[in-house]
């Protein structure tokens, strides 16, 4: 049984809960009966390299056989299960609004290499982009990312690793792809999930304080993280120098009163190591975050839209379809 039912049920996502359980099992059951379907390596061939992630090397590339341009993620060694988990995933959300499109699977005949074909971005990089974004891009291209996360969490499925270096833009084009579905992760209400994924800037509190029941909200978390970064013009906007010192960070900003209830509220303790340092802290008001350099992005509904997605409290976040409905992208 991959996803076995924690004996105590403390948190359950507050939309789209049983989105896998009224899927047929081989949706989301990606290690029993699962083969990929393998395509003809030869048809690819490498043409510079783009990227490296912990996981693999990233390589643009054409498809000589319609000279189509594609992006060629070769995964370095690591578990199947994990390669199958990012594959099953990549295969039930192709097709969907922004989420980067797996054109094709293939592998070396001698080395049993796997490399997944991608549709290529011309993507910018985030740290050129970002500090150019005007409150029209902070509408559209945040209403594009969390298109694909409403798509994303619809279908069963966390991302659990939003970051700028996942989301890959085309400013000329005006076009956003959620790539990096190596971290995601099949929702099933009252399993208890491992709390080390995202990257460190972007955890939300819950894997900091090892709350092991979280949903897709995790990912509203590292959208406000994100937002919040732009707009104040603080990158990132929450920088621990360790997972430990993160949810320390973290305090800085939202106070502690908060961080109690929360902890209350879903019979959490924290660690000795965070008792010993952690002193009763006043929330900061966003508005201390202003300065000259990025008044002109902060409003009241700027603000407000980050209030409500920097919650501890996973359940209190907005969902990405509240998110899209709120004031901030209607003016
Ligand atoms: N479709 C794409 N179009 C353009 N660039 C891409 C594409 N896919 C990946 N890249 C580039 O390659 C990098 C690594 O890709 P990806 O994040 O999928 O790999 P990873 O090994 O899982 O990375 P990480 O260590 O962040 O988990 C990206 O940050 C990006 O710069």
């Amino acid at each position: 049984m991959s996803y076995p039912k924690s004996e105590r049920v403390y948190s359950v996502a507050r939309v789209y809960a049983n989105a896998n359980e009224i899927r047929p099992r081989e949706y989301w059951d990606y290690e029993n009966n699962f083969e990929i379907q393998w395509g003809q390596i030869s048809n690819y061939e490498i043409v510079s390299k783009v990227g490296r992630g912990k996981y693999s090397e990233v390589f643009s590339g054409v498809n000589i056989s319609n000279n189509q341009a594609c992006v060629i993620k070769v995964l370095k060694p690591v578990k199947i299960k994990k390669i199958f988990r990012e594959v099953k995933i990549l295969q039930n959300l192709t097709g969907g609004p922004n989420i980067i499109g797996l054109l094709d699977l293939v592998r070396d005949s001698h080395s049993k290499i796997p490399a997944l074909i991608f549709e290529e971005v011309k993507n910018v990089e985030f740290r050129t982009l970002y500090p150019k974004f005007k409150k029209a891009d902070l509408q559209y291209y945040f209403t594009q990312l969390l298109t694909a996360l409403d798509y994303s969490h619809s279908m069963g499925i966390i991302h659990r690793d939003v970051k700028p270096q996942n989301i890959m833009i085309d400013p000329f084009q005006k076009k956003l792809r959620l790539i990096d579905w190596g971290l995601a992760e099949f929702y099933h209400p009252g399993v208890d999930y491992n709390v080390r994924v995202a990257s460190r800037y972007h955890k939300g509190p819950e894997l900091l304080v090892n709350l092991n029941q979280y949903d897709y909200s995790l990912d509203l978390w590292s959208v406000g993280a994100m937002l919040a970064a732009i707009v104040f013009k603080k990158e990132p906007f929450f920088r621990g120098d360790s997972n430990f010192d993160q949810l320390l960070k973290i305090i800085k900003v939202l106070g502690t009163d908060e961080l109690y209830s929360y902890l209350k509220k879903y019979g959490l303790t924290l660690s000795q190591e965070y008792q010993d340092v952690i002193v009763p802290t006043k929330r900061e008001p966003w508005v201390s975050f202003i300065n000259d350099k990025n008044s002109h992005l902060v409003d009241n509904d700027v603000i407000d839209l980050i209030h409500s997605l920097l919650r501890y409290d996973h359940q209190e976040r907005l969902t990405a379809r509240e998110a899209m409905q709120h004031s901030f992208f209607k003016n």
